[in-house]
């Protein structure tokens, strides 16, 4: 049997009079990779804002483990396990690898640990644990705001973007970052490199002017499908 963790149903959202997102429903399991795929500015970061009640839904429902969070402030939202990893993967960039991971550990009895593991998934970062998190690459920052979002122990992580703007050897090793996370945690993946987010994700959606419109489990299509490339070709 699969528990539910995340159901999105029919959210509207709008910034000012524009409205983003019409109605928009998904659903995430627990231990699922799940990919948001499709074009620019058709309201993939606005769903991941939504669900964190950044941008609040208008209308609709997002509950999580059966719990409406419409409503909910934002830092009630993360403390129900919800991390968010923002497009802008935002870390204190004056301070060290390691003191970013520190700070993001919840409960200060457990940042030994939390480090521990956070250098066990991703040994690059140990041995860049001194240097300062805006002197990193953009790949290694990648790595850190995942390590981040992992030690803060989230049940489901929202990760927005995670391969943009990073050449492709990078993406790789943030692939396998994210292959790495994934068997801690859930997820929820905005992503444009479609080979990607389907190379990673269980399950995808598609969304286009603000709604779903196509789903399915990546196992049944490929990146050059005309199913998802009428949606996502530029
Ligand atoms: N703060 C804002 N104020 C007004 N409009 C916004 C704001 N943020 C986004 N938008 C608009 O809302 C729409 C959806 O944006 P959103 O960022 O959710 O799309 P996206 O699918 O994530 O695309 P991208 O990959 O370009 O970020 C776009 O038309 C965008 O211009």
């Amino acid at each position: 049997m699969t528990d539910t963790l995340l159901e999105v149903e029919d959210v509207h959202a709008y910034y000012g009079d524009s409205h983003v997102l019409e109605g928009v429903t998904l659903d995430v399991n627990e231990g699922e990779v799940v990919a948001l795929v499709g074009r620019n500015g058709v309201g993939k970061t606005t769903t991941l804002r939504s669900i964190m009640q950044l941008t609040p839904p208008r209308k609709g429902s997002v509950r999580y483990r059966g719990t409406e969070l419409a409503g909910l402030r934002t830092h009630e939202v993360a403390d129900r396990g919800l991390g968010w990893i923002p497009e802008d993967r935002r870390m204190f960039s004056q301070l060290t690898v390691e003191e970013n991971i520190r700070v993001a550990v919840p409960d200060a009895e457990n940042v030994s640990a939390g480090l521990e593991r956070a250098f066990e998934t991703f040994s690059d970062l140990r041995d860049h644990r001194k240097q300062k998190a805006g002197s990193l690459s953009g790949g290694q920052q990648q790595m850190l705001a995942i390590a981040r979002g992992l030690v803060g122990e989230n049940d489901l992580l929202l990760v927005d973007e995670p391969s943009e703007g990073l050449a492709p050897l990078i993406v790789e090793a943030v692939a396998d970052a994210l292959t790495a996370a994934a068997a801690e945690t859930t997820l929820l993946l905005v992503e444009q490199n479609l080979p990607l987010a389907l190379d990673l994700a269980d399950r995808f959606y598609v969304l286009d002017h603000g709604t779903v419109v196509d789903s399915g489990e990546t196992a049944n299509v490929s990146a050059d499908d005309e199913r998802l490339r009428r949606y996502l070709s530029a």
